[in-house]
């Protein structure tokens, strides 16, 4: 398989700063009462993404910062994935928390930069390292919480699917979905085998097909996110939420997880190099680049 090399070329290539070794002001240090001693929180940070882990309680905080939108590009996914394989390895860090450090954004799904106008050498190692980030994120054995603060269009929706919990911010303007038939694209099998077992068939059927994008208060009424809160709840509720599953023995919880999802993991690791080539062969296609085109035109277009 040529993805693995490829990826871990990337992997070596980038370099992820430590940043500190004491608390930081998201976790244990902004609750702590004065004058008591902080246990230590480690940070590490590369171009795109943020983490801090609180040692004491074994929650780590992954902040999205690439702005202006937190689209999944190549060098997104390939930090997303050096970060998470970080903290899968450290026996410190028993949960992740994911949020958006842009404002009114989770993240824009898969950047569309990636998938017009390229190679398709290009498309291929783009998909590959897209495979590879939902594999590992779907198939983490960390508990795994997405703290949705912002819209969370395709690609974005997915990274809130693979996780264990969804909290989004109440707000309506604020919406998720798997949208690909907007763009005159297709959501993969792997993308709806997720969405079907967080929603069920019926729903995941009716909104692929109309490529429907939810307000959050709708995306709760069918389970597509867990619960809604106030913004300045968020990070509150969150840690609340990872409490409760972190208090469960982590063999019995990464045992049942496992269960719930390998079937699904097993399908895409089983037909990988397949489902390059079709993403490939679909995307080169002329009729639908100019789909991609059309809808980027659009999107510049929205904003004059
Ligand atoms: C066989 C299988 C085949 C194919 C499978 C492919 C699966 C694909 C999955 C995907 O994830 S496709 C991407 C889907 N994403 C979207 O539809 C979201 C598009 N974006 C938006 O709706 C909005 O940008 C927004 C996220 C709601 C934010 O709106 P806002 O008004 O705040 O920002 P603005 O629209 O002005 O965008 C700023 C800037 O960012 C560019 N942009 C936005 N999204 C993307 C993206 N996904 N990829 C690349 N670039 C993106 C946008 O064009 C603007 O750029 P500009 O400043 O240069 O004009």
């Amino acid at each position: 398989m040529a993805a693995v090399p490829t990826l871990a070329r990337r992997i070596a290539r980038s370099g992820v700063r430590p940043l500190c070794r004491w608390p930081l002001a998201w976790g244990r240090a902004a609750r702590q009462p004065p004058g008591l001693p902080l246990a230590p929180c480690r940070a590490f940070s590369n171009n795109k993404i943020l983490v801090e882990l609180d040692e004491s309680s074994g929650v780590a905080m992954m902040k999205f910062k690439s702005p202006p939108v937190n689209s999944l590009s190549l060098d997104f996914l390939t930090e997303f994935c050096i970060s998470l394989e970080k903290l899968e390895n450290d026996r410190a860090c028993r949960g992740v928390i994911f949020a958006s450090a842009v404002p009114r954004i989770f993240s824009s799904g898969l950047d569309i930069t990636e998938m017009s106008g390229k190679s398709m050498e290009h498309y291929a190692e783009f998909w590959r390292a897209v495979q590879e980030m939902w594999l590992r994120l779907y198939g983490s054995n960390m508990v795994t919480i997405a703290a949705v603060n912002g819209s969370s269009p395709a690609g974005g929706c997915l990274v809130a699917l693979s996780c264990d919990y969804r909290i989004m911010v109440e707000n309506p303007k604020f919406s998720i979905g798997l949208n690909e038939a907007q763009l005159g694209i297709v959501a993969p099998f792997w993308f709806k085998d997720t969405f079907v077992n967080v929603v069920g068939h019926r729903i995941a059927e009716r909104s692929l097909q109309l490529g429907s994008l939810y307000p959050a208060p709708e995306a709760l009424k069918f389970g597509l996110v867990d619960e809604l809160v106030p913004e300045e709840k968020l990070q509150e509720k969150a840690m609340a939420v990872m409490a409760q599953w972190l208090a469960l023995p982590d063999h019995a919880r990464q045992l049942t997880k496992s269960m719930m999802r390998k079937a699904v993991l097993d399908r895409l690791v089983a037909h990988r190099e397949e489902d390059v080539q079709n993403f490939v062969s679909f995307i080169s296609k002329e009729s639908i680049q100019k789909s991609l085109r059309m809808y980027m035109e659009m999107l510049k277009k929205k904003k004059s």
